[in-house]
């Protein structure tokens, strides 16, 4: 995965991770977002129509084995699995395609996000950061969240806590241009659903649950027996907007189901694989190609950034 070399969009990768920093504090060694995570291990198998959409490897080929990583919102180790900073959680994929060969899916559980450009999710940030409690109303984020409807859509939407991180359904947001062997092409986002179905927990039951109940939740569950996802693509109609992932598709746009994902043990070494991996939000694989999404490249850069100064830690 290179790092590109266009200067200002280092410079913004930069001060994007200089305010998380501000605002989680430093945890060397951890994940400047999404910091408290736990790692999977498991295999793809593509549909026959997924090869409809992409020629991609993982699409096509018979299986494909994965690594996963669940997550939890902020750049705070142990932030508890009851805390509301923890949603949206995460969920990366990982396949491998071969000797480190593989393209990656990074999602979370809230299908959207705040700001087309990082240069608006920076300022959002910033936003957040001077909004404390001492801050007079109305505060900085509200003053935000007043004049970007995005972000107040997002800020707004429900964002329930799970019973289990595999009762959770997870968007990748952004979208991709994939293409088939045919030549044909169509631009989607993925989406990943629990094959157990969505669970939440009921918003008078939340503080009573324990810090770890999530992360120690799917420790038994596993142990117990596979956990599976469908895998699916939501596709671009024409003249929906494919590069902004602030702006919803109609609700009626076709679905590909593209395969199932079957999770079935923990990463042996979890602490050192999770200090290891850098998830990419670029396929960087033939039959997937990033859309225009700014947030793309951005997000590339700041992940690999991030990811090496966490394997020097
Ligand atoms: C400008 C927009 C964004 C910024 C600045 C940002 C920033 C970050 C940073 C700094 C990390 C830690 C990376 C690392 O150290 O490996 C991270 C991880 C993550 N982000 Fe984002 N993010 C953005 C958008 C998104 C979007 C749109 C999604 C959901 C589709 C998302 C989901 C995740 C997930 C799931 C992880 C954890 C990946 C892992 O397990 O390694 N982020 N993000």
């Amino acid at each position: 995965m290179p790092l590109p070399s266009d200067e200002k969009l280092l410079a913004l990768a930069n001060d994007l991770l200089a305010q998380f920093d501000a605002i989680f504090g430093l945890h060397p060694g951890f994940r400047p977002a999404h910091a408290k995570g736990t790692m999977l291990t498991g295999t793809f198998v593509p549909t026959p129509s997924a090869a409809n959409l992409s020629k991609a490897p993982h699409l096509v080929n018979a299986s494909t084995p994965v690594t996963v990583r669940f997550s939890s919102s902020t750049g705070i180790p142990m932030i508890p699995d009851n805390d509301p900073n923890g949603e949206p959680r995460g969920l990366a994929v990982r396949f491998h395609l071969g000797e480190r060969v593989h393209t990656d899916i990074v999602s979370h559980s809230t299908d959207g996000f705040p700001t087309h450009t990082g240069a608006e999710f920076l300022d959002f940030l910033r936003a957040i950061a001077s909004s404390g409690p001492d801050a007079p109303h109305p505060n900085p984020v509200e003053q935000y969240v007043g004049s970007h409807p995005a972000a107040l859509a997002f800020v707004q939407t429900p964002k329930p806590f799970p019973t289990s991180y595999a009762h959770e359904s997870y968007f990748g947001v952004t979208a991709y241009h994939f293409a088939n062997a045919a030549g044909e092409t169509r631009f989607g986002r993925y989406r990943i659903i629990p094959v157990a179905g969505n669970e939440y927990v009921d918003a008078a039951d939340v503080a009573g649950k324990g810090a770890d109940y999530l992360f120690d939740e799917l420790a038994g569950r596993i142990a117990a027996g596979p956990i599976v996802f469908r895998i699916e693509a939501t596709l671009a109609n024409e003249g929906d907007v494919v590069d902004d992932a602030t702006i919803h598709w109609p609700a009626t746009n076709p679905v590909v189901e593209l395969g199932t994902l079957t999770l079935d043990a923990p990463v042996a070494d979890n602490a050192t694989e999770q200090k290891q991996i850098i998830f990419d939000p670029i396929p960087r694989v033939d039959g997937i190609e990033p859309s225009d999404d700014p947030l793309l490249e951005l997000r590339a850069a700041i992940y690999l950034i991030s990811g090496r100064r966490r394997r020097k830690a």
